[in-house]
């Protein structure tokens, strides 16, 4: 198997990465301009980017030491298409939050341009189902309960516990599996026995509700002794969870009356669940890149989960790598046995069988990469010797 793969671009207009700069960046400011009654300075600042990204080119973000570190000067004038996917979806969302005034100083700093959409998606019928749900696995097996947090954590707000519960075993096969393209879940279940857990987190709202759950339940029935829960220090791609979310979601656990709200307070009081959130969370660069100081941290672990699909890209590199392409390979640098639990929403895949790969591109041909109807569980072990691998910049 090849040691590395094409890097992806933006820059062929038939591509998954080119709409997403060329239609849901406009569309997410244009989204976030009406949230706001944000004043003249803002407007003027959100009309340049749309420029910007659709047809300027890669800016200086001048004095910022975490970006001049993660390459913007070696990308200085370049057209956003032509830079890799990775990096120029992470330089939007810098560029959003300059507009907005989010960094300050000023009137508008500290204010989250996508805190009204995260909050809304608290208050749905489908986020309150869930909760009810919960009272209906309590008295399941332990099994039952930890296979439902599991596949509602994974599919955050697609399958919700309501329906892992209703559906019997048999419905369950039916419905469920077909949708899941790689699933490790049993080589899961034993690194989860003790120690501390890295659980990376994706979005906010209602996928970070059963991510709470789950981290709820591997700390009362898996005897895991702590969960580090690494968080966005910013606002990131619309929906990821910042500290603040968090709380939001553990206060709306609580004011539900869910008793694991009260458990995860409590727990987040003495230590037991801890919040991370480090620069790096928001950098455009490969988990392959990370600094020094979070790979020592990463290394205390015992076993790291990376939500979401954007983690993933960041655990195996955004490259067109091929898809029977061992999930051990691409991961090996990383310090710890580590787990994605991923729907499928970018060009990019590893691990796949043969004939899975075979069955997705014979109905669908490629589109199941990206439509986030297809899932993954894959972990790899301890037992593969960490290594650097070459992640190549463009
Ligand atoms: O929230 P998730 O699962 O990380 O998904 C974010 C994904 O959305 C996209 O930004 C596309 O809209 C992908 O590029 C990215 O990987």
């Amino acid at each position: 198997m090849p040691d590395t793969a094409p890097v992806i671009l933006s820059d062929d207009p038939a591509s998954f990465p080119h709409s997403v700069l060329a239609e849901r960046h406009p569309a997410l400011i244009r989204k976030v301009r009406d949230a706001f009654p944000y004043g003249p300075g803002e407007h003027r600042a959100l009309d340049a980017l749309l420029k910007s990204a659709i047809e300027g080119a890669i800016e200086p973000l001048d004095g910022d030491a975490w970006w001049e570190s993660w390459g913007v000067d070696e990308y200085v004038g370049r057209s956003w298409f032509e830079v890799p996917f990775l990096w120029s979806e992470s330089y939007f969302y810098r560029r959003l939050l300059l507009a907005v005034g989010y960094f300050g100083p000023g009137p508008w700093q500290g204010v989250d341009p996508f805190r009204p959409f995260k909050l809304a998606e608290l208050d749905t019928p489908e986020a309150a189902e869930e909760i009810a749900a919960l009272d209906r696995l309590a008295d399941r097996p332990v099994e039952e309960q930890r296979k439902a947090l599991l596949h509602g954590s994974l599919w955050g707000n697609r399958a919700d516990l309501g329906f892992r519960i209703q559906a019997n075993d048999e419905e369950d096969e039916k419905a469920a599996t077909p949708e899941l393209v790689a699933d490790d879940s049993e080589s899961l279940w034993p690194l989860l026995t003790g120690g501390t857990l890295f659980l990376v987190a994706d979005n906010a709202g209602r996928e970070l509700i059963p991510d709470l759950l789950l981290i709820d339940h591997v700390l009362r029935h898996n005897s895991v002794d702590r969960v580090v829960l690494h968080l966005k220090p910013h606002p990131y791609y619309v929906s990821d969870a910042t500290t603040a979310d968090t709380v939001d979601a553990v206060r709306h656990l609580v004011t539900t009356g869910t008793p694991a709200g009260r458990r995860l307070w409590k727990a987040m009081a003495d230590g037991r669940v801890e919040p991370r959130a480090h620069p790096f969370s928001c950098g455009p660069l490969p988990y392959a890149d990370m600094p020094d100081d979070l790979r020592e941290e990463f290394a205390t672990a015992d076993l790291t989960v990376m939500k979401g699909d954007l983690n993933y890209r960041r655990l195996v590199g955004d490259l067109l790598w091929p898809p029977r392409t061992p999930f051990t390979s691409p991961t090996a640098y990383f310090p710890t046995p580590v787990a994605a639990l991923r729907t499928l929403k970018s060009d990019v895949i590893v691990g796949l069988d043969a004939e899975v790969e075979a069955a997705l591109v014979a109905t669908e041909e490629q589109r199941w990469r990206t439509s986030g109807t297809h899932a993954l569980i894959q972990v790899r072990g301890a037992g593969t010797p960490p290594r650097t691998p070459a992640h190549p910049m463009v």
